[in-house]
C-alpha cells in the first residue's frame, strides 16, 4: 500500500469573480493511501467540491502541488473517475450504451468490441443492474441512475474514485442501500475513494478517515477522524457500537461547536 498515493501539499484556490478575488481554499495538506476511503465533510460552501475538483483535475490550484500516483495532477484523467450528485448520464443512450461510451474512450484504442462489451456488462453486473441494461435514464429510478453513474466510473478501472455527494438526492432507504453496495464494491475492487458528503452517519459508516473542513473563506482541513471500525461494517450492529457513537459525536462536535455558524449565515 502506497502511503502517499494522493499527495496534496499547501494547496490554495483563489477564484476571480465579478466582485474580486475569492480565496476558497488555503494551505490544504492531505495524503491519501492507496485503497483508503476518505470522506470530506464541512458546512455548505466551505470548499469540499472545490477540493474534490482539484483532485479530479477539473480545476487547477492557484498554489501548492497535487500529486496522484507519482505524477502531478494536470487535468482530468481516467485514472481519477468522478461521480456527481446528478448522475450526468446521456438521456438518449441506454444504461449499457452510457457505460460503453466511457469504456470505449478509455480502452477502445487497444481492445476489440467484444472485450469492450464484456467490460460494460461486468460493470452493470457489479452494481446489480444487468436487468436494466437496455433502459434509458428516464425509465429508471434516481437510485438506479446513480448506480449507472458509479458503474460507468468503475468501468474505467480508475485508480481513484471521486464522488461528490453521490447519494445526496436520494431518499434515506435508497441511500442506505447504495452505501452498503458501495462498501461491497470498494471491498471487491480495492479502489481508493475520496467522497464529499454532508451526512455524518454516511461518513462514519464508509470512511477510513473523515477529513473535516473549516468554514470558508480560506477554508482548510480543521481536523481528521481516523475511523478504526473493522470491515465489513454492518449498519445495524454499528448503531449500538460505542466506538461508532464516539466517532459520530466527534464529527458533530467539530461541525456544530468548533465550526458552528453564526445564526445569520446558517
Ligand atoms: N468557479 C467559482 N467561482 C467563484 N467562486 C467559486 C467557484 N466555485 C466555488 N466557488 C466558491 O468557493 C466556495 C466553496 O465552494 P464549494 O462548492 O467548493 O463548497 P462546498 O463545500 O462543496 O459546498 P456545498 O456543500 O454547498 O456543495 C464557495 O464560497 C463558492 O461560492
Amino acid at each position: 500500500m502506497s502511503a502517499k498515493f494522493i499527495d496534496i501539499s499547501h494547496a490554495d484556490m483563489v477564484f476571480n469573480t465579478k466582485g474580486g478575488r475569492f480565496h476558497a481554499l488555503s494551505d490544504v495538506n492531505l495524503t491519501v493511501e492507496q485503497g483508503e476511503f476518505i470522506t470530506l465533510i464541512g458546512h455548505s460552501g466551505c470548499g469540499k467540491s472545490t477540493l474534490l475538483n482539484l483532485i479530479a483535475g477539473l480545476t487547477t490550484a492557484t498554489g501548492g502541488a497535487l500529486i496522484c500516483n507519482g505524477r502531478e495532477i494536470a487535468g482530468p484523467a481516467p485514472e481519477r473517475a468522478v461521480v456527481f450528485q446528478n448522475h450526468s448520464l446521456l438521456p438518449w443512450l441506454t444504461c449499457h450504451e452510457n457505460i460503453y461510451l466511457a469504456v470505449e474512450r478509455v480502452f477502445g484504442a487497444k481492445e476489440g468490441v467484444a472485450k469492450l462489451q464484456e467490460r460494460t456488462t461486468a460493470a452493470l453486473e457489479l452494481v446489480g443492474l444487468s436487468h436494466a441494461a437496455n433502459k434509458r435514464p428516464h425509465e429508471i429510478s434516481g437510485g438506479m441512475k446513480q448506480r449507472v453513474g458509479i458503474a460507468r466510473a468503475l468501468s474505467m478501472e480508475p485508480k481513484v474514485l471521486l464522488m461528490d455527494e453521490p447519494f445526496g438526492a436520494l431518499d434515506a432507504l435508497t441511500r442506505a442501500h447504495l452505501q452498503d453496495e458501495l462498501l461491497r464494491i470498494v471491498a471487491a475492487t480495492g479502489a481508493t475513494v475520496v467522497m464529499v458528503t454532508h451526512d455524518v452517519d454516511e461518513a462514519v459508516l464508509l470512511s477510513d478517515r473523515i477529513v473535516m473542513m473549516t468554514n470558508g473563506p480560506a477554508a482548510t482541513i480543521g481536523d481528521i477522524v481516523h475511523v478504526r471500525l473493522p470491515r465489513p461494517r454492518d449498519r445495524l450492529a454499528l448503531a449500538q457500537d460505542a466506538l461508532y457513537i464516539e466517532y459520530r459525536t466527534r464529527v458533530l462536535e467539530f461541525l456544530y461547536h468548533r465550526q458552528g455558524r453564526p445564526a445569520k449565515a446558517a
